[in-house]
């Protein structure tokens, strides 16, 4: 049995990133750069104005209401270039090109217009006013984005405005599920006794595709060793990490750790010093990482976001690999005993997290509505209204 601090380490020590692909920047949203990626010319290319107004030599406001004759129109698009001599204003809208000669523009609001003059009811006027300079946001040949960076709404719009279209990335893990357990039956059939709908490859596929991982298989095995052995075989040889469900504890048909041993896959730990999810058992062969997860749905879906989701945003090049964690105010007491750290199914709002009813490994009902994990050690068994706790945000 490890610490969830001492399993997280392992998971880190024992997760390589993946290679890189090319993608296209739509294509590419969720992903992390694996090249530093150069700006192939200067943003803005030509000098703009970021406002509707009128082009001014800022050196002719020598005084409020200096009076300019109108002599011309740049309008955002228009593709020859326009000049102004001193002692005259240009009309101008935002995104147009500055014409030659003028060195700031005044905002329409600060104008007034009369038989083809303007008056500048603005004074002074700083030289570069509402221009945006040539590569002022970026220059030629410098570095866009960093090898590291995750590629997000943000990125895909500035490196469309570089005219970039195809980017390296890491590329995201294939997944194997292996589901056991013989009680399962799939939605739609009819239950006997005994037995339960399967939920949890669905659980993990929902979460896998929140993610952006879509490249998923799942196979179904019996409660028996060679089928395990078997079905462990045939998904770590198509895949990059094979996730397991149901069958890694102490049972009599629990055969998933056995049919790791089988297959000669290092155990890296088994069971961590937490509830839900104690019998998490990671191992690994050469090319493959295996993450059995315990059966009951809620320590499943908690050994997720807790290990595997970060081994996996590892594996992409995600350096930010955890759920964003944050000390927030409880809004009740809670308190607890054993020898296991918590993790608590939460709801934040406003600031506070509050702890849901059903906290059972074997219940759903309280995952399905929260956002949030507490995390709470066993150094902090007890807490009060307003006391400070550990809160994981889940992805949404
Ligand atoms: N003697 C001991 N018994 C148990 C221990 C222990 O330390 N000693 N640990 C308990 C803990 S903690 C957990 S967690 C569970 C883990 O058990 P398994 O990983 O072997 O899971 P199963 O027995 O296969 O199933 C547990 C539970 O979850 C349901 N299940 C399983 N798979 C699915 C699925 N795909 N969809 C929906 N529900 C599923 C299953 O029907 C069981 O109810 O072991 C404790 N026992
Ligand atoms: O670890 Mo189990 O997940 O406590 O029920």
């Amino acid at each position: 049995m490890v610490t969830v601090d001492e399993a997280k380490r392992r998971v880190l020590t024992h997760t390589r990133t993946l290679s890189a692909e090319k993608r296209t920047v739509l294509n590419a949203v969720g992903y992390v750069l694996s090249e530093n990626v150069l700006a192939g010319f200067s943003l803005p290319s030509f000098r703009q104005s970021s406002m509707d107004g009128y082009a001014v030599l800022h050196t002719d406001i020598i005084h409020a209401d200096v009076v300019l004759p109108i002599a011309g129109e740049s309008k955002a698009g228009k593709a020859e270039k326009v000049s102004m001599k001193p002692g005259t204003a240009f009309r101008i809208f935002t995104g147009a090109p500055v014409p030659d000669g003028a060195t700031a523009v005044v905002m329409q609001e600060n104008t007034s217009v009369a038989n083809g003059n303007v008056t500048i009811g603005e004074y002074p006027v700083p030289e570069n006013k509402n221009l945006r300079n040539i590569g002022q946001q970026i220059r030629e040949g410098d570095i866009a984005l960093p090898s590291g960076t995750f590629i997000s709404a943000g990125t895909a719009g500035f490196l469309k405005g570089l005219n970039i279209d195809e980017i390296p990335v890491f590329r995201k893990p294939k997944i194997g599920i292996l589901v056991t357990g013989d009680e399962l039956v799939k939605t739609g059939e009819t239950l006997s006794h005994g037995q339960v709908y399967e939920s949890n490859s669905s659980m993990l596929v929902a979460a896998l595709k929140q993610e952006g991982i879509t490249d998923v298989e799942i196979y179904y095995s019996e409660d028996d060793l060679s089928a395990t052995v078997q079905s462990l075989l045939t998904l770590s040889e198509r895949n990059d990490v094979v996730i397991a469900t149901g069958g890694v504890s102490v049972g009599d048909y629990d055969y998933v750790g056995k049919a790791l041993e089988t297959i000669g896959a290092e155990t890296i730990f088994y069971k961590i010093r937490q509830k839900p999810g104690k019998p998490l058992l990671f191992a690994r062969t050469e090319n493959t990482n295996f993450y059995a997860l315990p059966g009951n749905p809620a320590s499943s879906l908690v050994c997720y976001y807790e290990y595997v989701l970060p081994a996996l945003r590892l594996m992409s090049g995600r350096k930010e690999c955890f759920l964003p964690a944050y000390q927030l105010p409880i809004s009740h007491a809670y308190s607890f005993r054993g020898e296991r750290d918590e993790f608590l199914k939460a709801f934040v709002s406003n600031g506070k997290v509050t702890s849901l009813e059903g906290q059972e490994s074997f219940a759903l009902r309280s995952f399905a509505i929260a956002n949030a994990l507490i995390y709470l050690p066993v150094s902090q068994q007890t807490v009060q209204a307003g006391d400070m706790v550990e809160v994981h945000l889940l992805p949404f």
